[in-house]
């Protein structure tokens, strides 16, 4: 067997929850981040990042990254070579883009690359989920499009959420950061049995809504009664984004993953003006916003091997 010396994965951004799917449903989207691993003969660790907001980024043995990494190598239990990695950063921090979640499963796809491919996607799907706790970022970043993910007697079941392509998923990214930690900290640990079926019910609907495009659906499918209701005070501006975004044609608006990005679902005609308007309601209370119409990335994460 040849001896791959060095690998670049690329792993797409993704937006979990959708409103009523907390913790189990995400889509990877049209943004990414990029990274090349290549073998030092010298030993040691380099880790060079570059791109907007490349500082934030650890470069030592903390890099999620390279914890990535190192844990596959421990599941096939082998020492892990040495390397640089070299980061290139598309995807914003902290955001509720799922940039965790490239981390987690670039460094996985690469080591399991580097190793000769000892493990299934399955397997690397399992270990990804492991590391961040939840499947709904993990997955989508893994396999691309948009996913539901269920625990079985055998440890997940996943399936393909099909997406209208008329529902334009709109992001508008503030220029302040929410960790996910924190954003799940506030979160209560029991519901009533009403919010309960209120997310089952919303759920099932919005399913229907992403697969027809129907727009009544998704304008009711789109609320949830678990995370948004004790999230939204972590984000300031977020009743007013949402009426922006509303008043401009969107079906709806949503926390992107534990925010503090706000994703609106519109259609293609009304994107534009859905984008404008996110935009300038954050501005009218000072926050500075990316926003932007992307497209849902059907491929997941990809790598390419040298030598
Ligand atoms: N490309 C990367 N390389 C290394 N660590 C990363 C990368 N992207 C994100 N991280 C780590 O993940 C943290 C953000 O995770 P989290 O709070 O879950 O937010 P997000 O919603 O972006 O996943 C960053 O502060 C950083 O520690
Ligand atoms: N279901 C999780 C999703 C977190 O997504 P992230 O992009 O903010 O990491 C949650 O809502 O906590």
């Amino acid at each position: 067997m040849s001896v791959v010396s060095s690998v670049t994965v690329t792993v797409p951004a993704t937006t979990a929850n959708l409103g009523p799917g907390f913790d189990c449903i995400g889509a990877a989207l049209t943004l990414y981040n990029k990274v090349k691993f290549t073998r030092l003969d010298a030993g040691g660790l380099i880790i060079q990042v570059t791109g907007k907001e490349a500082e934030g980024v650890n470069t030592d043995e903390s890099n999620l990254l390279y914890q990535a990494f190192v844990k596959l190598y421990q599941h096939i239990e082998q020492i892990p070579p040495s390397v640089k990695i070299e980061i290139d950063l598309g995807v914003p921090l902290a955001r509720g883009l799922g940039s965790s979640a490239t981390a987690i499963v670039g460094g996985l796809v690469a080591a399991n690359q580097l190793a000769g491919e000892p493990l299934s996607q399955l397997q690397v799907m399992e270990l990804a989920i492991a590391m961040e706790g939840h499947p709904d970022n993990v997955v989508p970043a893994l396999l691309g499009g948009c996913r539901l993910a269920a625990t079985s007697a055998e440890g997940w079941e996943i399936c393909d959420v099909p997406w209208d392509e008329n529902v334009v998923p709109v992001v508008a990214i503030p220029d302040f950061e929410l960790s996910t930690q924190e954003a799940r900290r506030v979160l209560p640990t029991e519901f009533s049995r009403a919010d309960a079926i209120f997310n089952t019910a919303h759920l099932g609907l919005l399913l229907r809504g992403l697969a027809t495009g129907k727009g009544e659906w998704l304008k009711t499918a789109l609320q949830d009664k678990l995370h948004q209701p004790y999230r939204q005070a972590l984000i300031p501006g977020y009743d007013a984004v949402n009426q922006a975004a509303v008043a401009a044609g969107a079906y709806g608006m949503v926390i992107s993953g534990a925010g503090p990005t706000l994703l609106a679902l519109a259609d293609a005609q009304h994107s534009p003006a859905v984008a404008a308007a996110m935009q300038t309601a954050w501005q009218t209370v000072g926050i500075t916003a990316d926003v932007r119409s992307l497209s849902l990335d059907n491929q997941g994460a990809k790598s390419l091997n040298e030598g």
